[in-house]
């Protein structure tokens, strides 16, 4: 167990000069990509897959500021991990969900022989150029953790220089910050909201306080709090919290790139859910509809998914998005309010209340909140050079095909540009409003 009150600045002033490996475990990773995994391994196991890095705030020079060395250094130590016999008792034994079992036992034991595959790293114009390519359930389990030691790594170059108090003092104004958006949070009636933070988190340490401030200030879901869990595996098994995951667009872009004809093309999107609704049943059938276009997913979609327990909005305009979905489900012949609708792009104290305010009782309203919790240390060192930016890791190729990701916010559309536009016309993708990244 972590001891409740670890010093962080002090740690952190003391941790200056030797290794500190930053992910330390296996299941330091969300829980959608555990499901996912499992998901892959059982339909599309032979699929060969590449993620890479990608910086969408350019402007963060990470090769200038990430020593190389340090970076393979703790690529390097993640690769040498295995799953503990404690994670893999957990992950076996452990209620997800409401449900025993959660993973069957062909797909434990391939995670527990599982070492992940070789990184490829270089540095050009200032960034670096990370890559991971092999088999499609390996390579997918390294999206999390890369991002995580790239962003923590950066965070600990900007810290270096500080002195003790310097870094007392830092801490201490993000603890009053997110101790101030959780007493806002508490004000609202029926709140439900996670940690998803883990991927862009300061660091892991940060997190684990963060996640600790929401279950005291929030109190957990299970005792009537607003608090429903976290999306990082270790902290919810070592803090005995609940493991929360829906799914992600990695399953749609791979599936999608490796159809032949642009009518399949158009079916990829819901080949991949009804794969998903073999596995899974209640709070886990939630679908990510915007991959290529919300609207046109919607128009589209089979019968049987408006049956689904809800849906997750993760790009374009969330209101505008969740009023069409209200409006689809009761075309459909289905009661809204017993929808679940989990808002996930970007999000903050402001804009959860709003959309708290405007959608709690008209459907079932859940919260993925990220990057603001974990990692909101905007303003709090000069040149602001803590402050969170965009990095994210995705898949670009399957089978030796690139993929593409179109969303609700071109600032978010991955794949090369006359693939965009020939994905755009299959799925009848319209004009789309472009919306400023902030994370
Ligand atoms: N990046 C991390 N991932 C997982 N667990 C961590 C991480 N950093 C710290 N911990 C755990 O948090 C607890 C307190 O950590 P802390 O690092 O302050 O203690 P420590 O004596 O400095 O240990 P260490 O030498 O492992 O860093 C320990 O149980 C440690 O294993
Ligand atoms: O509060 P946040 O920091 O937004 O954290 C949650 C986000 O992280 C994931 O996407 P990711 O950022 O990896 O990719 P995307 O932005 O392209 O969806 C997820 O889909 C959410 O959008
Ligand atoms: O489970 C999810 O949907 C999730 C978890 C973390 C970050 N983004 C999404």
């Amino acid at each position: 167990m972590i001891t409740p009150a670890v010093d962080i600045a002090t740690r952190v002033y003391n941790h200056a000069w030797k290794i500190d490996p930053i992910i330390r475990s296996l299941i330091d990773t969300d829980f959608y990509k555990l499901l996912m995994c499992q998901s892959v391994f059982r339909n599309r196991p032979d699929v060969n897959v590449t993620f890479s890095l990608i910086n969408r705030t350019p402007s963060v020079r990470l090769a200038e500021l990430i020593d190389e060395g340090e970076l393979r250094e703790q690529l390097d130590h993640v690769r040498d991990l295995s799953l503990t016999r404690g994670e893999s008792t957990w992950l076996r034994g452990n209620t997800f969900y409401g449900k025993r079992q959660m993973f069957r036992p062909d797909f434990m034991e391939f995670l527990e022989g599982l070492r992940l595959p070789p990184y490829i790293l270089e540095k050009r114009d200032g960034q670096y150029e990370l890559t991971f390519e092999g088999p499609w359930p390996e390579v997918m389990l390294w999206e999390i953790p890369a991002l995580a030691i790239l962003m923590e790594l950066r965070s600990r170059a900007v810290l270096k220089g500080m002195g003790r108090f310097e870094l007392q003092v830092l801490y201490a104004r993000a603890m009053t910050r997110l101790w101030e958006k959780i007493e806002t949070l508490r004000q609202l009636d029926g709140l439900r909201i996670a940690d998803f933070g883990t991927r862009r988190r300061h660091s892991f340490l940060w997190q684990d306080w963060c996640v600790q401030a929401m279950q005291e200030g929030l109190g957990e879901a299970s005792q009537g709090g607003a608090f429903t869990g976290t999306s990082n595996c270790l902290i919810a098994m070592r803090r005995d919290i609940e493991a929360i995951g829906t799914n992600a667009h990695e399953l749609p872009m791979v599936y999608a790139a490796l159809t032949d004809s642009d009518a399949a093309l158009r079916q990829a999107p819901y080949r991949v859910l009804a794969d998903w609704h073999e596995e899974h049943d209640g709070n886990l059938r939630v679908m990510l509809p915007d991959t290529y276009g919300t609207r046109g997913f919607l128009n589209g979609a089979p019968d049987w998914l408006a049956g689904w327990t809800g849906i997750r909005i993760d790009s374009g305009d969330p209101v505008a998005t969740a009023e069409y979905a209200i409006r689809w489900w009761q075309s459909r012949g289905e009661d809204p309010r017993e929808k679940l609708v989990i808002f996930s792009d970007g999000l903050d104290v402001a804009e959860i209340a709003m959309l708290h305010a405007r959608f709690n009782g008209r459907v079932k309203v859940s919260f993925g909140w990220g990057t603001l919790l974990t990692n909101d240390f905007r303003g709090l060192v000069q040149g602001d050079g803590l402050a969170p930016f965009s990095l994210v890791c995705k898949a670009v190729a399957a089978n030796g095909r690139p993929t593409v990701k179109l969303s609700d916010n071109p600032e978010k559309a991955t794949g090369p540009a006359d693939l965009i536009a020939h994905y755009r016309k299959v799925f009848d993708v319209g004009p789309q409003e472009r919306r400023a990244l902030a994370v």
